[in-house]
């Protein structure tokens, strides 16, 4: 259980960035609406099968590019049994081509319920004997604030599948401060403590890169934060959103690495999906061209301050 396999796939495109695929309709050209609302009507399935045919088109123009997806579950749950369904053939699709999968579900719960969710986003379940993958992402964001019991459920399951997991520290969004920032024994922080913490979970599962299984999210929005903590939590990969649509650049990602320019991954989501919205005089069917562009532009940037990345 490490993040070996992703950093491998980041050295080897020499790209730290991971495409999130949060669909929302309104991102969708309208070609692939129609087809799909001829199919099925304005329905949930309609939707669903609208979003599947988008993030095909995307997932197409960006596995030999980008090492890595973001499908983050809420857009998916929306549409019911049929956008979960979506979500399922999305992971199944991008790993199809290569990429590593991370599932957005921030998941958050004890025990055997714990243990339930793992089993579902990143083991294989157990139909009386028969064990079958449910949905088979990489690795899956999750909310820590349960303490051990809702941690450990998944280390288990991370340890014998070769997965990861991501837990919340230090998040991307203006609230954030409201808790995470707080300070306790003393000057430490929340989400200083929280890393700690996965530091910690992860100590028995650091990978040959020196980094663990146990990953932290932590906001591009919080540059110094970012800095702060890849010096106290050598061995904490780091899930990083912000950039592009909530402000965050390349000089605000660039404490997030190591000295190998390891150590982190990028997230753009509506930054690459609805790139094509931006391009004046566009054909909405060149939409997964123009997000290639846009992870291209991004990568080069991600570089220009992190420089080569390497394997120690
Ligand atoms: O602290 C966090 C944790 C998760 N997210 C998620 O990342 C993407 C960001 O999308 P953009 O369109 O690139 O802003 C989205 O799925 C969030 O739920 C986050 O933003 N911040």
């Amino acid at each position: 259980m490490s993040f070996d396999r992703l950093i491998e796939k980041i050295v080897e495109k020499q790209n730290p960035t991971v495409a999130g695929l949060d669909p929302k309709l309104a991102y969708i050209p309208e070609y692939i609406k129609e087809e799909s609302f001829k199919k099925y009507g304005k329905t949930l399935e309609g939707a669903a099968d609208a979003i599947l045919t988008y993030n095909k088109g995307l997932i197409d123009e960006l596995y030999d590019i980008v090492p890595a997806v973001k499908p983050q579950c809420a857009y998916y749950e929306m549409y019911g049994w049929y956008g979960v369904r979506a979500l399922a053939e999305t992971i199944k699709y991008a790993k199809s081509k290569g990429m590593f999968v991370i599932t957005d579900g921030k998941r958050n719960d004890i025990g055997t319920t714990m243990e339930a969710y793992a089993i579902a986003h990143l083991g294989e379940t157990d139909i009386d004997g028969e064990k079958e993958e449910a949905f088979g992402g990489d690795a899956l964001t999750v909310n820590g604030y349960l303490g051990s019991d809702g941690i450990n459920p998944l280390l288990t399951i991370c340890e014998e599948k070769d997965k990861g997991i991501f837990v919340l520290v230090k998040t991307s969004n203006p609230s954030s401060g409201e808790l995470q920032n707080l300070e306790f024994r003393g000057d430490e922080t929340v989400y200083l403590h929280m890393g700690r913490m996965c530091e910690d979970w992860g100590k028995k599962v650091v990978g040959k890169y020196g980094y663990s299984g146990v990953g932290a999210v932590v906001g591009a929005t919080y540059p110094e934060m970012l800095t702060e903590l890849r010096g106290e939590l050598p061995k904490t990969f780091f899930l990083v959103p912000g950039y592009g649509a909530q402000g965050g650049g390349a000089n605000d990602c660039k404490g997030a690495f190591d000295q190998n320019g390891i150590g982190a991954i990028v997230n753009s989501s509506r930054g690459i999906m609805c790139a094509w919205q931006k391009i004046e005089g566009l054909d909405e069917k060149d939409y997964a061209k123009a997000a290639r562009q846009e992870a291209i532009r991004m990568r080069d940037d991600l570089k220009s301050v992190i420089g080569e990345m390497k394997l120690k």
